[in-house]
């Protein structure tokens, strides 16, 4: 049995077995880079083994063959076993171990927490004063209430400045009253809102004699503590079945004049008096922060959901064998066709460089809060907010293009639901859309881009921030042989290019005697394009930093081969913009496409391992072409055999129908 690879196990399909055999890197070292510390890697290994032992969360049916209610029903149970056994899982308030909790039980269905967790107690965290988390952040925490976050409305969700809901002070009773002025008003999509959540964060127009001061944070109670019902005044509801996420209740809710204390404005960082007078926040947008919270775990989120469909992928390609190479008597396994490899390894590729940001922006994020709230520093903001807008866009793009190739990789039997990868993939793409849709949010990061050219314009490259560093650099020849910092020179002059296009052409428009919205909007296209390369260029340096900090040398060979692939393959895909540019020849393209193609050969025999190394267990995985054993076929047969529709030789439809029509057309 090789050391290399844990995974290995002699009652495994002896081609998954053989490929852990040649890995060249022991993958328990990998799954400390791939989560940032040993000491994590080995807390997730521990709480995947402890949840094994406990019978109760071991999966009783297949996802796929239930209704939504029995989706919801069975994630409320895991979750109450979860509740019963959480302290002896995880360390309380360790919120990576939490998410890891419910990845591997709950899976990524959506369950009643999925938004308590990851928007109502980080809005509590970051919003509420000491007082006011004295009186819920403790009962949240231990999970007394359920919360969600709600903000989109049914006619608002990109441009906040325009919802409805209003929150207007009356400083008679010292109280808000929420309203639902029209039905577009009403709060529509928020997680967990429609049947689970008794509280929620409710972000409504305030207004104070009149006067509206923009969306606010308020938290409000929408149901009855002992019964679940919903307080007077609260219309509240599901919004239907969705692409996917269907063990989510995601809901709609309204408002008729539905009055809370004043001190249910969420007021560490603004405050409004008893006599209503308002002391404004520190920095206009500090009520975004959970929205800012959830985009800098993007990366990583969408990364890991990326590799779920990989480790399906790459495994399932082991493992299947179809047509021939050389030698005609056996079939080869689909992996070591190069067009399998040029679907499967960039992405692999792309996961690692997704999460290595992701354990960056999480950081960032933890540090801006800590600087607002104990120190009232906002100068963060602005920066980690165009970096996280451009990277949840990019990321979410990309990774729902590398799961369908990853589908598609698994041909017909992918299609299926026993691969699970359709699932994944409508969870994933969900993130084009929230927390931003992308468009909007691309176009953030380029507000950003444009201010800097703009700095760099009028002579002040001094005030760049270091991100935006490399639009100084001047044009150089690059030789590409000398290693990664080439590949960055080359990508930062074509970001850079872009950048400067971009805003000349802004710029063109608006001397032309367009406003700056409208010349902002006819150049909104190429806007986007830069955001795009900037943050490509974000992306590609960060993995290159990651790769060079490793000190286990086999782990760093192995990496160092995933990410000469990434750089040639991310700059064969921005080619288009260098050769118009006259930054690269066609001789240097031929020497990437030679690049790309031998480091598709370097990386096979490591394919499964680098994918073993995230260390999914199979319920987390709830894929029968993903197995960790390998025993696709019997297992697929099981699968269908447990079929409802199976579970009787002659359905109803049959006797009511198809045999009265059969007869019918015998006369
Ligand atoms: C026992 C159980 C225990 C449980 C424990 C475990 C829990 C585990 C939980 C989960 C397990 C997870 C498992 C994974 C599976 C599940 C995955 C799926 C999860 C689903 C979650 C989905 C959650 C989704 C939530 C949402 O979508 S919430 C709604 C999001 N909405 C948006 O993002 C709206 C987008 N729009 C905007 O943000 C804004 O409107 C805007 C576009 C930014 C514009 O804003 P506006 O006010 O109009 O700005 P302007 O006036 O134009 O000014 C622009 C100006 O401001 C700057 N700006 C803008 N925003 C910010 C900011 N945030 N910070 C700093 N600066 C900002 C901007 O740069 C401009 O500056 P300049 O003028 O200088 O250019
Ligand atoms: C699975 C899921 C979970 C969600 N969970 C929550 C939640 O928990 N809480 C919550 O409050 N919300 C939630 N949402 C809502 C989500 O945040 C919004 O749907 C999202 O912000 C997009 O807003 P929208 O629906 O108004 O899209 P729209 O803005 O209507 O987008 C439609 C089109 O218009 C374009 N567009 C809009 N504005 C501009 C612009 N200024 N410039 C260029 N193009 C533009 C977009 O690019 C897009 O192509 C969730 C959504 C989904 C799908």
């Amino acid at each position: 049995m090789s050391f290399l690879n844990k995974e290995i196990c002699d009652g495994d399909n002896p081609d998954l077995t053989e490929e852990r055999r040649t890995a060249t890197f022991d993958t328990d070292r990998m799954a400390q880079v791939i989560y940032g510390s040993e000491k994590f890697a080995a807390r997730r290994r521990q709480i995947t083994k402890s949840i094994s032992r406990i019978p109760a969360l071991q999966d009783t049916k297949p996802l796929a063959f239930m209704t939504r209610e029995e989706k919801i029903t069975e994630a409320c149970r895991e979750l109450d076993v979860l509740s019963d056994h959480w302290e002896q899982l995880i360390y309380v308030n360790d919120e990576e171990e939490a998410l890891h909790l419910h990845r591997e039980v709950i899976g990524m269905e959506g369950h009643p927490f999925a938004l308590h967790e990851t928007m109502f107690i980080p809005t509590l965290v970051s919003q509420a004063s000491d007082e006011q988390q004295e009186k819920w952040l403790g009962r949240a925490r231990k999970r007394e209430i359920i919360g969600c976050y709600a903000q989109t409305e049914l006619g608002h969700g990109s441009n906040l400045r325009k919802l409805e809901t209003t929150a207007t002070y009356s400083p008679s009773t010292q109280e808000f009253i929420l309203h639902t002025p029209t039905i577009t008003a009403l709060k529509w999509w928020p997680g967990a809102l429609g049947k689970s959540s008794n509280y929620a964060i409710v972000m409504a127009d305030l207004v104070i004699k009149n006067k509206s001061y923009g969306p606010h944070p308020f938290i409000v109670q929408l149901r009855d503590e002992k019964t679940h019902q919903p307080l007077p005044g609260i219309t509240v509801g599901d919004i239907g079945p969705k692409m996917a996420f269907n063990g989510a209740d995601n809901g709609f809710l309204g408002f008729d004049h539905f009055r809370i204390p004043r001190g249910n404005l969420l007021m560490r960082h603004n405050r409004v008096e008893p006599d209503g007078s308002y002391l404004k926040p520190p920095h206009a947008k500090i009520g975004y922060s959970s929205m800012v919270k959830v985009r800098s775990r993007m990366a990583m989120d969408q990364g890991l959901f990326m590799a779920q469909a990989l480790v399906i992928a790459v495994r399932y390609s082991a493992v299947r064998r179809q047509g021939f190479l050389e030698d005609k008597s056996q079939e080869v396994k689909v992996l070591d066709y190069q067009t399998q490899q040029h679907r499967l390894f960039p992405s692999i590729a792309r996961v690692y460089a997704f999460i290595f940001c992701g354990l960056e922006t999480i950081q960032l994020y933890e540090k801006l809060i800590l600087d607002v709230n104990k120190n009232g520093d906002t100068s963060g903001m602005a920066d980690l907010h165009s970096l996280t807008s451009g990277l949840k866009s990019v990321v979410t793009h990309f990774t729902g293009q590398g799961i369908e190739q990853a589908r598609m990789a698994c041909g017909g039997h992918g299609y299926s639901m026993a691969s699970y990868i359709s699932e994944i993939y409508g969870v994933a793409v969900a993130g084009c859309t929230y927390e931003g849709e992308n468009m909007v949010m691309l176009l953030q990061c380029a507000r950003a881009l444009v201010k800097a050219v703009e700095l760099v314009e009028e002579g002040h490259p001094e005030k760049l921030s270091p991100m935006m560093a490399y639009l100084t650099k001047p044009s150089v020849t690059v030789d590409l042989t000398v290693g990664p910092e080439a590949y960055v020179k080359i990508f930062q002059l074509i970001a850079k290019k872009q950048a400067f296009k971009a805003t000349e052409q802004l710029h063109k428009f608006m001397v032309a005697g367009d406003s700056r919205d409208v010349a902002w909007n006819k150049s909104a296209v190429e806007l986007t394009k830069a955001s795009r390369l900037h943050t490509r260029l974000y992306i590609l340096k960060t993995f290159i930093r990651r790769v060079e900090s490793i000190t286990d040398i086999s782990v760093k060979a192995a990496l160092t081969d995933l990410l000469n692939l990434h750089l040639n393959y991310e700059l064969l895909d921005v080619a288009s913009y260098a050769l118009a540019d006259g930054i690269m020849s066609s001789t240097q393209m031929d020497f990437i496409k030679n690049q790309l193609y031998s480091s598709l050969e370097k990386i096979r025999p490591n394919a499964v391992s680098l994918m073993d190394s995230f260390q999914f267990s199979d319920l987390q995985l709830r894929s029968v072409l993903g197995r960790r054993d390998g025993h696709v076929y019997q297992n697929l047969f099981e699968w269908a055999k447990s079929s409802p529709l199976n579970q009787s030789e002659v359905l109803p439809s049959v006797t009511q129908y198809l045999k009265p029509m059969m007869e019918k057309s015998k006369l």
